[in-house]
């Protein structure tokens, strides 16, 4: 069986004070066997949690990253700049980058590109909007997204979160997931051949402490992507707790 991840997005949130009483009551409420974990803090938490982090099992992530190495790109933070401050993953493509910042396929596949290079693991993010759903679109457009995002070779993680599950309390059901995931399972290996046989696929959108049994238990779901729930400790130990048992 896939080992499971669990993934905190932070998002926009947190001071340092918040940040540290977070991961010190994460920290101390871990179970004896925990999945792969990672907490994704905005860019000016990072070289605290690092510290605070170091020689836990929890790994620390970004939520974006440069495609290019150094350069002139006022306000941006280069791939080799978070391996320097000992962070191992980065989010990419997520829709609210998309969205806000109007960040093309095009660019998650090279940052993705750069960030594989500089030793970080990226979680390409994918996901379909409501309208394209409803329309019966959405494996068009995750089958264009994968295409379009993911590099060759890729060896990092893909993360589904169907944009109309984002924050609003309403996750997709599991029929919803595990068809999806049926899907997205085809598509990779139709487009990486046996490659695409071990890329894990995370769901995220509104996961929190009580769906989360259910929705690890679903065929290919090797984890999951959680925003608002990872800010809370005892709802992202809950969940940390049912990836164990998953
Ligand atoms: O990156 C995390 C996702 O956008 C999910 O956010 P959410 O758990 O608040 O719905």
């Amino acid at each position: 069986m896939t080992r499971q991840i669990i993934v905190g997005n932070w998002k926009m949130n947190g001071t340092s004070r918040d940040s540290q009483a977070l991961v010190e009551a994460l920290l101390a409420g871990l179970p004896a066997t925990v999945p792969d974990i990672v907490t994704c803090p905005p860019f000016t938490q990072l070289a605290l949690l690092a510290d605070k982090l170091k020689g836990s099992p929890i790994a620390l992530g970004a939520q974006d990253c440069h495609k290019d190495v150094s350069g002139a790109h006022t306000g941006d933070i280069s791939p080799a700049m978070l391996t320097d401050l000992g962070v191992s993953y980065v989010i990419l493509g997520h829709s609210e980058r998309r969205q806000e910042h109007g960040e093309l396929d095009e660019t998650v596949r090279e940052k993705a590109v750069a960030a594989t290079k500089a030793g970080l693991t990226p979680i390409v993010c994918i996901g379909e909007t409501e309208d394209q759903r409803e329309s019966g679109e959405h494996f068009d457009t995750l089958g264009w997204q994968i295409k379009g995002s993911l590099p060759d070779n890729f060896s990092g993680i893909l993360a589904y979160e169907p944009i109309w599950a984002i924050g609003t309390g309403r996750a997709a059901t599991e029929d919803e997931i595990a068809e999806t995931m049926k899907f997205l399972r085809e598509e990779l290996v139709r487009q990486f051949g046996e490659a695409g046989k071990t890329v894990r696929i995370l769901y995220g959108g509104s996961v929190n402490a009580k769906n989360a049994a259910s929705i690890l238990s679903i065929a290919d779901v090797a984890g999951a992507l959680v925003g608002g729930a990872s800010l809370n400790a005892e709802a992202f130990l809950s969940i940390i707790g049912a990836a164990s048992a998953a």
